[in-house]
């Protein structure tokens, strides 16, 4: 479903499908950069990676017939076709953080941000991937590793681009064909696949808050429950630290 168009350098690639979709771009016209300069991250972080060792590429969406309070799954949906790509291309076990942060025995292989544009079409969504492949050890650092390291070590951007990228149609038609029912198959694909669940976590807010607790359950929207003591608090947006399984 994926119309790619490849490009050498740029800014960012959720930037320039964004850009993509406000001109009238279809579903599935995508970005792939051999370099980002100005890569964009979650909890407006930044995204970094030298030249041609990773997969930089965004995919538009525009999910007409899914309600939009449903909407909040994609980035999870996204993260769990990563998952299934990494594990199914190259054998590496990867898992999900909550919300999508793939890791590798605790260290951080792709992450991914998800935005949405208003667009003369209605909404659209840009799906944004960037995963480490070639990275050698002093390229990255200490909490983060890379298909490379993970003993992956023939594999190259193009290649996980093509598994991510059939991953991720599947996984998309799926949830759009049940008009975004997450108990039709996102919902329990996530949990399997989610190394959050059932731990004890600190989740860190965008400011300087912070709460601890067990890691309870997704809610029907996609948020995380944390169980502290004997209240359940429901969390839109942090920074997960895994701490121990309880
Ligand atoms: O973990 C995060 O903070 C999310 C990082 C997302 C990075 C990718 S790389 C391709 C796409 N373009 C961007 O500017 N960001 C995403």
């Amino acid at each position: 479903m994926w119309q790619v168009r490849r490009v050498e350098e740029t800014g960012s690639t959720n930037v320039d499908v964004a850009e993509l979709a406000r001109s009238g771009a279809a579903e599935g016209t995508a970005v792939v950069a051999g370099y980002q300069r100005t890569g964009r991250g979650r909890l407006d972080r930044t995204w970094e990676a030298p030249p041609g060792s990773s997969l930089a590429v965004s995919f538009l969406l525009r999910p007409r017939d899914v309600p939009v309070e449903r909407w909040p799954w994609l980035p999870l949906l996204v993260g769990v076709a990563a998952v299934d790509a990494v594990v199914g291309l190259t054998g590496v076990g990867a898992k999900l953080k909550w919300p999508n942060d793939v890791l590798v025995d605790e260290r951080k292989l792709a992450g991914i941000l998800v935005e949405r544009v208003d667009t003369p079409q209605g909404a659209a969504a840009v799906a944004g991937i960037g995963l480490n492949v070639t990275q050698r050890r002093d390229q990255l650092p200490p909490t983060a590793t890379s298909l490379f390291l993970e003993g992956a070590a023939g594999i190259q951007p193009a290649e996980m681009l093509e598994a991510l990228g059939d991953r991720l149609a599947e996984r998309y038609a799926e949830w759009h064909d049940h008009r975004g029912d997450p108990a039709a198959g996102i919902a329990p694909a996530y949990r399997q696949r989610c190394a959050t669940l059932g731990r004890q976590v600190r989740v860190e807010f965008p400011g300087s808050d912070a709460a601890e607790g067990v890691a309870a359950d997704i809610d029907d929207t996609g948020r995380l429950v944390l169980q502290t003591g004997t209240e359940r608090r429901v969390i839109g947006a942090g920074d997960i630290v895994h701490l121990r399984p309880v």
